[in-house]
């Protein structure tokens, strides 16, 4: 039976869900449901390691709230592979951009982008046909478009209808290609080169390139003649930084190079940024690059809110690294943003609610975070500023109607 307590939280989140939200950083296959991906294990015939998924939560636990599934960042890489077993045909991979789509759009969010690694996956499940990368993109990218064209038409009925106080915003959405730095130096340049091909055949939806993956598999420089070609194709970058740690101290050390050959490189935006000591830090905020930071995720991979502890996610982000520093001393560019939503059961709103808890933001502090983030968009100048202003009146609107 519902409490007083968790109506009051629904309630809460019912109100921040109406909020319109910009996400930066959220790669496709993190973002499978869980159904869905119980679904296409049980059409394989494959059997899901429990350990990672299991659709048995704990009973009488506040799922929004804690951390009833421990993700440590090596539990993270060993479900990427497992769900790259089952998302194997291009149908597959459709429907998770569909429904990935579906889920953003449902959380108020008016802006979009979509990472996602090109994979050669077969053409149907069963067949032996393989399609190849740019099939991957090409599917991904129909998925958008045609999303984005049902979203505008939906608004339009909804605005003609006038029947909604605030009809849902219709959802823009970009694709940023991603190189896996746990696959060799050959196969990132396929896909840079990929990714400057689509740009120049589809200027609007193709962005910018990232590089992700296991952070202790290969360095940065090994990559870094792809990310500068990419640049050179008009391409934005972004690139994962200091997701394990490393220390001043120890400037040898291959995690301390890497994170050193990132920041000096300035790409567009970093990922994460998580544990750069001081003075690898200093030059972060020298430079300003804006950071993608992902309360939930980063919360998990650092194991900061271990079930023994209570598990609390609210108490781990109390120990978030970098947030604090950020948000009210040196007030970083900042977008905020889910990673993985089906690995870390996060949706963009239940973010925004645990950081407004966590560090006792109020609704105009939230805004500002959301307005701020449209800043750092890889979109072209016209849609940055066209988005901005739709996401300022609808906050207006908003304000308007609570006062
Ligand atoms: C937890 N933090 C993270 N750090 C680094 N890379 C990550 C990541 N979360 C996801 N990925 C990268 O995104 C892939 C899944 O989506 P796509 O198959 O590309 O759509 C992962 O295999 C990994 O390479």
């Amino acid at each position: 039976m519902a409490t007083p307590t968790d109506d009051h939280q629904e309630n809460h989140m019912q109100i921040l869900r109406q909020m319109p939200k910009v996400e930066l950083h959220a790669h496709l296959n993190g973002s499978i449901r869980e159904t869905t991906l119980f679904d296409l294990a049980r059409e394989r015939n494959i059997q899901l390691s429990s350990h990672h998924f299991s659709n048995d939560l704990l009973p009488g636990v506040d799922h929004s709230m804690y951390n009833v599934r421990p993700r440590s960042l090596q539990d993270c890489f060993a479900m990427f592979a497992e769900i790259s077993t089952v998302v194997d045909d291009l149908p597959s991979i459709r429907r998770v951009a569909q429904e990935m789509l579906e889920d953003f759009a449902a959380e108020g969010c008016v802006y979009l982008e979509i990472r996602s690694t090109p994979k050669a996956l077969l053409l149907l499940n069963g067949s032996s046909k393989l399609a190849t990368k740019r099939d991957y993109c090409e599917t991904v990218l129909q998925v958008m478009k045609e999303f984005q064209k049902l979203e505008q038409d939906r608004y339009n009925i909804d605005l003609s209808n006038g029947l909604k106080e605030f009809p849902r915003l219709p959802l823009v959405c970009r694709l940023i290609i991603s190189v896996d730095r746990s696959n060799d130096v050959m196969n990132g340049w396929e896909n840079i080169q990929l990714a400057i091909e689509l740009k120049k055949e589809y200027p609007d939806m193709v962005v910018g390139v990232d590089l992700g993956g296991n952070p202790l598999k290969r360095e940065f420089s090994d990559f870094r003649a792809c990310f500068e070609a990419a640049r050179q194709g008009g391409l934005f970058v972004t690139l994962h930084c200091a997701e394990v740690p490393c220390s001043d101290e120890e400037k040898e050390s291959s995690a301390y190079q890497d994170a050193n050959a990132i920041l000096d490189f300035v790409p567009d935006r970093l990922g994460h940024a998580l544990l750069l000591p001081p003075i690898l830090q200093k030059k972060l905020e020298d430079l300003r690059i804006p950071v993608e930071a992902c309360p939930t995720s980063n919360v998990m991979t650092l194991e900061l809110a271990e079930r023994n502890s209570g598990g609390s996610l609210l108490e781990g982000l109390s120990r978030h690294p970098q947030l604090k520093r950020w948000l009210f001393e040196t007030n970083h560019p900042l977008a905020i943003s889910t990673d993985d939503p089906g690995v870390f059961h996060t949706t963009a709103t239940k973010e925004l609610v645990l950081l407004q808890k966590a560090y006792s933001l109020t609704n105009a502090d939230l805004q500002k975070i959301v307005e701020q983030s449209m800043d750092y968009a890889f979109a072209n100048q016209e849609t940055k500023y066209f988005i901005k202003q739709r996401i300022k009146d609808r906050f207006q609107m908003i304000n308007e109607k609570r006062v």
